[in-house]
């Protein structure tokens, strides 16, 4: 539907890239500078019966934004530039051509063990530079997870800050939207205070570790024995002897001790990057490598930009309000 002329100006629409929960992502051109970029339409959410849905309220998605804007990590999604209109607002972000972890997946089925390691450690390091930021995730999932190129070993980048959250904040349970397939089991009891703390986001990189190892879910309505909530709080994933035969005891043990139901019990990132299974120096060099050089270009690029203050619309620090 129609953009603000501003957007139009600068950039040339191309098709859709993905269908998100909360916004389509479309590949656009910058007229000027001709480079491709991808860029996110969230929808601001429409006042129904008197108050805003939770989901996309303008409040909400200008805190996602200010987060994202605030983070600078190879592994992090960043943005170029964004600009609020009253009815969405439109994020032009980097191109990530390997499109969604969950893309991959579905498609190969499974991941190999070696590439599995190779874009989990960079998933565990960029968590835990979120972390050291003061900010949980909370929403990690394959859907979250961008791959830069169609490269079997790539960099990966986490994106969707839409339910993250400054630690210090109150981290009462605001929405409980989508299904709990990778929600912490301290979330699902929500025991009163509803509090709990980053250890989520490692409860939620155990599942997408084991989606990534042997393509299925650990947890999921299709198994109809015990329902998904209780299969959660009681941390029994579906362990199929013929699917797991393959992986590494490693990998297992691993997996074991991240989707640990108790939280002070449940590995912390840190000692994710010092377990046995991590301990691949080849991994460990050209994923430092990696990340070494997507750093660089970084820099190299904030040099290089250039400040455009346009005069009819306040732009600071790259957010336009368009008029
Ligand atoms: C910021 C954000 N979501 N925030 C949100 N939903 N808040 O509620 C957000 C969510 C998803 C994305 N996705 C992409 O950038 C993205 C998806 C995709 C699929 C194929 C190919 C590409 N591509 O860039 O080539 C893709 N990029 C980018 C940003």
């Amino acid at each position: 539907d129609k953009v603000p002329k501003e957007i139009s100006q600068k950039y040339y629409i191309s098709r859709i890239l993905g269908q998100g929960a909360c916004g389509i992502v479309k590949l656009v051109y910058n007229k000027t500078a001709c480079t491709k970029h991808a860029m996110k339409v969230i929808k601001k959410s429409r006042l129904t019966n008197g108050q805003l849905n939770h989901l996309n309220n303008p409040a909400k998605i200008m805190n996602e934004i200010n987060i994202m804007k605030a983070l600078r990590h190879p592994c992090i999604i960043s943005t170029e530039e964004v600009f609020d209109s009253c009815d969405a607002v439109y994020i032009v972000l980097e191109l990530m051509q390997g499109g969604e972890l969950f893309d991959r997946i579905t498609k190969l089925g499974k991941l190999p063990e070696r590439l599995t390691k190779f874009l989990f450690r960079q998933m565990v390091l960029a968590v835990k530079y979120l972390h050291s930021q003061g900010i949980t995730h909370r929403d990690l999932k394959p859907e979250n997870v961008l791959l830069e190129s169609k490269e079997e070993e790539t960099i990966v980048k986490i994106t969707d800050f839409g339910l993250s959250k400054f630690v210090g904040e109150d981290s009462f349970m605001k929405t409980m939207c989508g299904t709990p397939l990778y929600l912490a089991p301290e979330v699902l009891r929500g025991n009163g205070l509803n509090c709990y703390g980053p250890e989520v986001d490692v409860w939620s990189l155990g599942v997408i570790l084991f989606v990534c190892l042997v393509g299925y879910l650990p947890f999921s309505s299709d198994y109809k024995e015990i329902s998904l909530r209780d299969q959660i709080l009681s941390g029994k994933y579906r362990f199929s002897h013929s699917h797991w035969q393959h992986v590494s005891l490693q990998a297992k043990l691993l997996m074991k001790k991240m989707l640990t139901v108790r939280v002070e019990r449940r590995i912390t990132l840190e000692q994710i990057l010092n377990h046995a299974w991590m301990q691949d120096v080849d991994i460990i060099i050209r994923t430092e490598r990696l990340l070494s050089q997507e750093a660089l270009k970084e820099k190299v690029y904030l040099t290089q930009s250039s400040t455009n203050s346009d005069e009819e619309n306040i732009n600071i620090d790259n957010v336009t309000v368009l008029r």
